[in-house]
């Protein structure tokens, strides 16, 4: 086959970093060993998360975004990437709006591009009953606890439109991670497996998240863990309805009111270079 040149925009939220590729200008077909391929961070771009712009025929939403782990897996919501993705068409002309309604996997996201340069992405409204994660349990609880063989594990289980599993630690810095984060992430009770996420509780309106994600690993930020973190802190009570969720890569705001009302995130979305690849 011959090869082709296409261009690509690297991008990044709180350092989950992204290569996003306008779909709409350039004929791409992307298999799941080609996005393997381009994730590698010595072979390839390298990057947590691959984004496909399309267009999208309706008049909903303006276009359609595709996220892409870096293991090649397609999946449903990525926050720090719909960032990014607002941030991208707005600079590369494919839009004037600074409203952006897009079409995802896990349907539709309204994001704004406000004066100060950040984004706020109406994120949805978290679903909670076992069978919407999807996690294989028998009924809906706060917590769940599940046996690891030599010890159990107690989380809250939430989904944004992708699934995460939701621990509470005393230190992020001193929590397993890699271990734990790489055991749960495939646990056969997640059909889908699952975004493992590590949140310390500084007090109500703060707090400290780590995320080791889905067919990526941990990431320096995660913008669905951090809503549902929020949304697990607040249904356990310990957290208020505006949340500053401090990451390694660094903070987003979140703000919930509660049960049936969509998750509200707003943080940065950073342009690092354009290029092209051969593939
Ligand atoms: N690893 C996630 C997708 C990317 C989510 C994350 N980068 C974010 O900012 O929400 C999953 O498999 O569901």
């Amino acid at each position: 086959m011959l090869a082709q040149s296409i261009r690509f925009t690297k991008m990044h939220g709180l350092g989950n970093d992204f290569a996003v590729f306008d779909a709409i200008n350039q004929p791409l077909d992307f298999n799941e060993q080609l996005v393997r391929q381009l994730a590698d961070r010595h072979e390839g771009i390298g990057f947590d998360q691959l984004l496909l712009v399309e267009p999208h025929a309706g008049d909903d939403a303006d276009f359609r975004y595709r996220i892409f782990n870096a293991d090649g897996s397609e999946v449903e919501h990525c926050g720090n990437g719909a960032r990014c993705f607002a941030r991208f068409v707005y600079e590369q002309g494919l839009t004037q709006k600074t409203r952006i309604p897009v079409m995802t996997e896990s349907g539709r996201i309204v994001l704004e591009l406000t004066a100060d340069g950040q984004v706020t992405v109406n994120m949805g409204i978290p679903r909670l009953e076992p069978a919407e994660i999807p996690f294989i349990f028998q009924a809906r609880q706060m917590l769940y606890t599940v046996d690891l063989g030599q010890d159990a594990v107690q989380f809250a289980a939430v989904s944004m439109g992708n699934p995460h599993a939701v621990l509470q630690v005393a230190d992020t810095q001193a929590a397993p991670v890699e271990s734990l984060g790489a055991s749960l992430e495939s646990h056969p009770l997640f059909p889908k497996r699952v975004n493992v996420g590590f949140m310390q509780v500084i007090n109500p309106q703060q707090i400290r998240l780590r995320v080791f994600e889905r067919g990526t690993g941990e990431t320096r930020a995660c913008g669905t863990g951090a809503c549902a973190a929020v949304v697990a802190g607040r249904l356990q009570g310990l957290l208020a309805e505006q949340v500053q969720v401090d990451l390694p890569g660094g903070r987003l705001q979140i703000a919930w009111q509660g049960e049936g009302q969509p998750v509200y995130m707003t943080g940065p979305a950073t342009t690092v270079y354009t290029g092209t690849v051969t593939v």
